[in-house]
């Protein structure tokens, strides 16, 4: 084992119920984006008592905020989420779906994990760089609202990660891999719908109906959906319905659009193609129609320099192993997985990267391996605002086994596996991973060269154009 290793790795064992507590208590308070005051506070609250100077409300979002420690360049910054999902509330360590709060929120994309297993990197560079004197800066961003929020496109927007030579996170999943996938590029938008009240039985006559022209829009999107791309998504949730009473024409409706695809132009010009057809159900209807623009974010843009060196450091620091105890309960997550997630689970987890073809996981239900790295160009039907960032700085993420083979995001079952060893010893592995990776790149800072290099090739021919209007402000969700 190399001292840097070492040191790391004992840093992280010392530290460990720390790093627990930490996770526990923000996946013990789920909260939803642009809300999560508890979590930024306490994770903010640790970064300060470990001695980061930390700022808070930045970018002008309450939730937003980052700890420094060190001066000058290098930069390396530490991405760190910690918003949770609604309608996902459930009870940890059981393996049936058991909600704490019926129809509340839970941790299901592992957020309480990603955030504080950043964190442990930061904590961890600080250490070694005060034993070793190293110079640089190393910065931990405290992100809300990845889920729906794009908080991080935002913060990309005010040009809060314009400095940073390096950006590197994680997401906990069930494999050990380098998330080298891109992903899909979106746009959230609300659409409303504004008519006349009447009596629908005495005046319909009278009425113009805005709920008339939410299905008329839906239905008319519905028939765009085979004229796009074959990997464009186009999802909506209609979040007002102009009411509860049948008997009165709805004045009033609202549906919230998210249009995805491969590029941000493309989502560009789907959307003005859905905008034609909300034009359209309002002429239709003869109701106003308001455009209100959401959120949006950027398609990944993986550096693969960047990324051989934190696949280097991942296979250094392995897969762990799991007790007795992680792996019952593992059997039993995957148990309760229905046939279809059960025959995707291979699927989900190329998504995160993996790269082999799931025999090795004959018998087993935890990864007890590191993915071999082998960059592809190929999309994840998914998105992150991490892309942003990717746009501006350096980025690579990599991914750890904190669940059961087979568990896909925002299920109660990522929920319920939030808080074991096993997901705790998993965020600490990519804590470690990527604080060799940072340790690495601070003492070699040539390597840097390279990775700036691919990123600048790259920025000359498409320059970062943020994909959010400038007077969008971002919004929190009704829970
Ligand atoms: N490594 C991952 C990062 C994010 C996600 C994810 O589920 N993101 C949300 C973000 C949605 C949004 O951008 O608003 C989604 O795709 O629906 C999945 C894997």
């Amino acid at each position: 084992m190399t001292s840097t290793k070492s040191f790391v790795t004992d840093y992280m064992n010392k530290q460990r119920g720390l790093f627990e507590e930490i996770s526990s208590y923000v996946w013990n308070h789920p909260e939803t984006r642009f809300q999560e005051h508890a979590s930024a506070a306490f994770l903010a609250n640790a970064l300060e008592e470990a001695g980061f100077a930390v700022e808070r409300n930045v970018a002008g979002i309450e939730t937003a905020f980052v700890g420094t420690f060190g001066e000058g360049a290098p930069y390396i910054g530490f991405l760190g989420e910690f918003d949770a999902l609604s309608g996902l509330s459930q009870e940890a360590n059981i393996a049936e779906q058991k909600p704490i709060v019926e129809g509340g929120i839970g941790h299901g994309c592992g957020h309480n994990l990603l955030g504080t297993g950043a964190l442990s990197s930061a904590f961890a560079v600080k250490a070694y760089m005060e034993e070793h004197n190293l110079p640089g800066t190393v910065q931990f961003f405290g992100c809300p609202g990845e889920e729906g929020g794009s908080g991080k496109t935002f913060m990309a927007r005010e040009g809060v990660f314009d400095h940073l030579d390096v950006a590197l996170s994680w997401h906990p999943s069930p494999v050990n891999s380098i998330m080298h996938l891109s992903t899909l590029a979106n746009y959230q938008v609300y659409f409303q719908f504004k008519g006349i009240t009447s009596h629908a039985a005495n005046s319909p006559h009278l009425g113009r109906s805005a709920l008339d022209a939410v299905e008329l829009m839906n239905v008319g999107v519905n028939y765009l959906r085979e004229h796009v791309p074959a990997d464009a998504r186009m999802h909506y949730a209609v979040t007002n319905t102009g009411g509860y009473s049948p008997n009165v024409v709805q004045a009033d409706a609202e549906v919230l659009y998210l249009i995805r695809a491969p590029k941000v132009e493309q989502v560009d010009e789907i959307y003005k193609r859905v905008c034609k057809v909300a034009e359209g159900a309002a002429l239709m209807t003869e109701t106003k129609l308001t455009v209100k623009f959401d959120k949006a974010c950027s398609n990944y843009e993986p550096n693969r320099a960047l990324e051989r060196i934190l696949h280097q450091y991942l296979v250094e620091t392995g897969a762990g192993s799991a007790s007795e105890e992680d792996q019952q309960f593992a059997k039993a997550i995957w148990e309760s997985l229905n046939e279809g997630e059960q025959k995707s689970a291979v699927e989900v987890l190329k998504g995160f990267g993996y790269t082999g073809d799931g025999t090795e996981f004959e018998g087993k239900y935890l990864y007890d391996d590191v993915s071999e790295y082998i960059p592809s160009d190929e999309v994840l039907s998914g998105s992150t605002d991490v892309s942003d960032v990717s746009w501006l700085v350096p980025t690579a993420q990599c991914t750890t086994a904190t669940a059961a083979i087979g568990t896909p995001l925002h299920t109660w079952q990522m929920v319920t596996q939030g808080i074991t060893p096993f997901a705790h010893s998993g965020m600490l592995r990519a804590g470690t991973a990527m604080a060799l990776t940072a340790i690495y790149l601070l003492e070699n800072t040539d390597e840097l060269k390279a990775i700036k290099e691919e990123h600048e090739k790259k920025r000359e021919k498409n320059p970062y154009v943020c994909p959010i209007p400038a007077d969008i402000k971002p919004s929190a969700i009704k829970n």
